[in-house]
């Protein structure tokens, strides 16, 4: 375990004007998140200083037990959680989607920024990339793979999908049953690597768009995956012209895409739930839209999980009302079974103006969900993880 001593001790009384201590793991993706944030708080506040203190978790040192033998979110967050409680740092930055939905009692969910990416994307292995270009593919990969409706449609029967997110790969099972999924684990660059590498079994991996795009690598992205489908880089549905209305409809159940992981592409912002000063200062930095579509998400995650974390689906979208010409919020939310023959599925909308609002909507949806079935599909992949899935349910 880190040793708490790299951290500053806390004295009693600091001066106000003291440096904003910042809490983040040691990966290069927190690291680059931390540096958004902090950039953020010096914007806001021109005459504080940040400090940033970056902890290897029991998560990052230990990754191939750690998942097996705890399968807890808790993992990555629990040592700098431990500082943050002693005074030792002011905030720890998440990502969103690694944030567990119930934190510990004297912690809060400070701000929510900017989300500026939720959804997964496909990144095809080099060498499918360079047979493709070079003509030299198996006769079973189609010539126009890169510009077909759907690339993983068209990959040939059999082809293996790097995911460890049951999320991922009960929805890809569904819509694409002639794939096979295998786990790929580590940080995206490893997750890359393994991706690239010729004796590796994976053709493509599906990773979050958002994380390749701060590492830099969004040239690797071939397509997003939406509840429509998948996109290309404007957006639109690939390989169609159907105008924005026509796409809107079909985002609706049964939804013919992937939906993404609750608070994915979001940085949540972790802080002492007595610490009235830094939630003053974090309201300067927090995007209303994204704290009130976050929220909806988590609390219809907290309503289902029962203390434990499940594949559920998501997607949230602002979308403008012409009878109050005010902002809705839309979410469309899935959950489907391991294999993805059994589906729950549903979209609603509603005008959310606070934080109460979006909570109370979130779990208006958790309750369509269990209306349209989400139940017994929940209970068969809780008792599927007690009889030794856990591991494959560390990952969303
Ligand atoms: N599962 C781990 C994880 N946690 C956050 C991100 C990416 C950034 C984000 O979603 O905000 C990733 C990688 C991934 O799922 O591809």
């Amino acid at each position: 375990m880190a040793s708490v001593t790299e951290f500053p001790a806390a004295p009693a009384e600091r001066p106000a004007l003291a440096p904003i201590r910042v809490g983040t793991r040691r990966s290069d993706l927190a690291r680059i998140q931390t540096d958004i944030v902090v950039r953020a708080l010096m914007e806001a506040f021109p005459d504080r200083q940040c400090e940033v203190h970056a902890m290897a978790t029991m998560g990052d040192k230990n990754q191939v037990t750690a998942l097996h033998d705890f399968g807890a979110k808790s993992l990555w967050t629990h040592e700098l959680e431990a500082a943050l409680a002693q005074g030792q740092l002011d905030l720890i930055v998440h990502s969103l989607k690694d944030m567990p939905t119930t934190l510990p009692p004297n912690m809060i969910l400070g701000a929510i920024t900017t989300r500026h990416d939720a959804r997964d994307a496909l990144v095809l292995s080099k060498h499918l990339m360079s047979a493709l270009e070079s003509a030299t593919a198996a006769p079973s990969i189609p010539k126009d793979l890169l510009t077909a409706p759907s690339i993983l449609a068209s990959l040939p029967e059999g082809s293996v999908i790097g995911t460890s997110s049951v999320r991922r790969s009960a929805q890809l099972a569904r819509l694409h049953p002639h794939l096979r999924f295998e786990s790929v684990r580590g940080n995206i660059g490893t997750r890359l690597s393994k991706l690239d590498d010729k004796d590796g079994p994976y053709v493509a991996i599906i990773l979050a768009s958002a994380g390749l795009e701060r590492m830099n690598w969004s040239a690797r992205i071939s397509r997003y995956l939406t509840s429509r489908g998948e996109e290309d880089r404007e957006g639109r549905l690939f390989g169609s012209d159907e105008s924005v209305k026509e796409r809107r409809e079909a985002s609706g159940p049964p939804f013919r895409g992937v939906l993404h992981a609750v608070g994915q592409g979001a940085l949540g912002i972790e802080i002492r739930g007595d610490d009235e000063a830094m939630q003053g200062m974090l309201a300067k930095v927090a995007c209303v839209r994204s704290t009130l579509a976050g929220l909806a998400e988590r609390s219809l995650m907290r309503m289902l999980e029962g203390g434990c974390s499940v594949p559920i689906g998501v997607e949230t979208e602002w979308v403008h009302s012409s009878t109050t010409s005010r902002e809705t919020l839309a979410m469309r939310a899935i959950v489907a079974s391991l294999d993805g023959k059994q589906v729950a599925e549903v979209e609603l909308t509603e005008d959310v103006g606070n934080n109460q609002e979006a909570e109370l909507f979130g779990k208006k949806v958790a309750q369509a969900l269990v209306e349209n079935g989400a139940g017994p599909i929940l209970d068969a992949i809780i008792k599927e993880r007690e009889a030794g899935e856990a591991s494959r349910t560390a990952e969303i």
